[in-house]
């Protein structure tokens, strides 16, 4: 694949799953875990035995996709097949495809849990299930299913979780799934990986797009994600940027499965510079390229924070992440930054001036970069003669003029949102709602309505 040495989370925890370990991984986003568990999995399984042996659930459709792929490249040196199984796509074309007798699956809960009561999808054959972003998985919102799931594996089975964040409580629920397993937390001061910068701007409600559209021309991002909190508000901003001439497009888990796919291939491709998503994209996926992540509004919960940044400065790479907090809201970065062990930087909020500054800025490097490596033997002489008729400076203005892209400033409305409140933990290390954990004292916050339904509610809800 191309890999030359091993991350620190592999190189610890690799070793142990070989020996058929239960193992809890927690490392930085970014860091290789995918391949922490991909290869121990992928040497364990047999090819010559036609059934399901492992079986990798993830949050989100989009993650099972990638962490499929991933699969398969370490996979087809071995002849194992992983087959990708999730909400939203064709059932019949799933069982056609079940049929072929895939060695793993990786799964979203809900999907799953349709094939294993149509009994479509048989586990009596599994030996190795990964919880990938574990915490997520075992939060509220799936801890049932996940539950359901893992009573129907057999119980000599090898359990793997990883995520790069793992409270306490959710390390506790873990165990009771999981027989005496090592828990491998790979040694970082930070909770968030070092390379990427994190800033964070005192703005006002309402003058948080603007503030975002100063930053998308100042700081040139090549590819950006930009969180914001609910779905409605990820559609109004997606349209607002759109409307300024931002090659924008939003993703939520209202959106049918078809859109969600073709926003995502599109900003891989890079037809779509800027994916303004809720926090259905937080979690685990692996973009090269994203160089930005605004949290345009901040996350419900300080882990979230953690993932969302993540999306930047993977495998190395350096990032930039910034975070809005309206003047009500500094309480919660400072939960954040007791999370991350890390302080972020304060960012003036740039005027219109420095944006149309560095428009021109960039412009005008462009230009010189031009000047200076491009043949222009061919525009030579127009340029002679428009020279007779303007001055060069006029003439180098009108260039620019007609090269730096226009602050656009056309008036754009969204709706406001309530700003975070302090709330005591929304659930327990049993997962009940609205209780103060066993340890007490650790708050999180939550927006003053919350969007998510406690557990037992309808299944569709707990899509982002
Ligand atoms: N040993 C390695 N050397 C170099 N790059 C690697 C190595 N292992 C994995 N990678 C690459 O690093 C990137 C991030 O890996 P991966 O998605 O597994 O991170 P992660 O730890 O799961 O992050 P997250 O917490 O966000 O899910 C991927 O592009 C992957 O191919
Ligand atoms: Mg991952």
């Amino acid at each position: 694949m191309g890999l030359e040495e091993a991350t620190p989370i592999q190189e610890q925890t690799i070793p142990l799953a070989l020996q058929g370990r239960d193992v809890i991984g927690q490392a930085q986003t970014g860091t290789g875990k995918t391949a922490a568990f991909g290869i121990p999995l992928v040497n364990r399984l047999d090819a010559e035995q036609e059934s399901i042996q492992g079986v990798v659930l993830t949050p989100t459709r989009e993650l099972a996709v990638q962490v499929s792929e991933e699969l398969n490249k370490i996979a087809r040196y071995k002849g194992i097949h992983v087959l990708p199984i999730y909400g939203g796509q064709d059932m019949t074309r799933q069982i056609r495809a079940l049929k072929k007798k895939p060695h793993i699956i990786v799964a979203t809960p809900g999907r799953f849990m349709d094939h294993m009561r149509r009994k479509t999808i048989r586990l009596h054959a599994v030996e190795m299930v990964v919880l990938d972003e574990a915490d997520e998985m075992l939060n509220m919102g799936f801890i049932e299913d996940i539950t359901t799931i893992l009573q129907e594996m057999p119980e000599e089975r090898q359990t793997l979780l990883f995520s790069a964040t793992m409270s306490k409580p959710v390390q506790e629920i873990a165990q009771k799934f999981m027989d005496n397993p090592d828990i491998i937390k790979v040694k970082a001061k930070e909770v968030t990986v070092a390379n990427i910068t994190q800033q964070c701007i005192k703005v006002k409600e309402r003058e948080k797009f603007d503030v975002l559209c100063r930053l998308l021309d100042i700081d040139a991002p090549e590819l950006a994600i930009v969180f914001g909190r609910t779905k409605r508000r990820v559609d109004e901003l997606s349209e607002a940027l759109h409307k300024r001439g931002y090659k924008a497009e939003g993703i939520h888990g209202d959106l049918n499965q078809a859109k969600r796919d073709s926003v995502l291939r599109k900003f891989k491709e890079g037809r779509v510079e800027v994916l303004v998503a809720t926090d259905v994209a937080a979690r685990g996926l692996d973009i090269s390229g994203v160089t930005h992540v605004y949290n345009f509004d901040l996350p419900q919960d300080p882990e979230s924070y953690v993932h969302r940044i993540g999306r930047t400065g993977r495998a190395g790479k350096t990032g930039l992440a910034i975070s809005f907090a309206t003047p009500g809201e500094i309480d919660h970065l400072r939960t954040i930054e007791a999370l991350t062990k890390k302080k972020m930087e304060w960012r003036e909020a740039p005027t219109l001036e420095e944006a149309i500054e560095q428009q021109q800025r960039l412009t005008a490097e462009k230009l010189l970069d031009v000047a200076e490596k491009a043949n222009l033997q061919a525009y030579r002489e127009t340029a002679e003669k428009l020279l007779e008729e303007v001055d060069s400076v006029t003439l180098v203005s009108a260039v620019l003029k007609m090269l730096t892209k226009q602050t656009n400033t056309s008036p754009v409305k969204l709706t406001e949102e309530a700003p975070l409140r302090m709330k005591k933990k929304k659930f327990d290390d049993k997962g009940r709602f609205g209780k103060r954990n066993h340890k007490g004292g650790k708050r999180t916050f939550q927006p003053a309505k919350p969007n998510r339904a406690p557990s037992g509610k309808t299944r569709k809800k707990k899509v982002k």
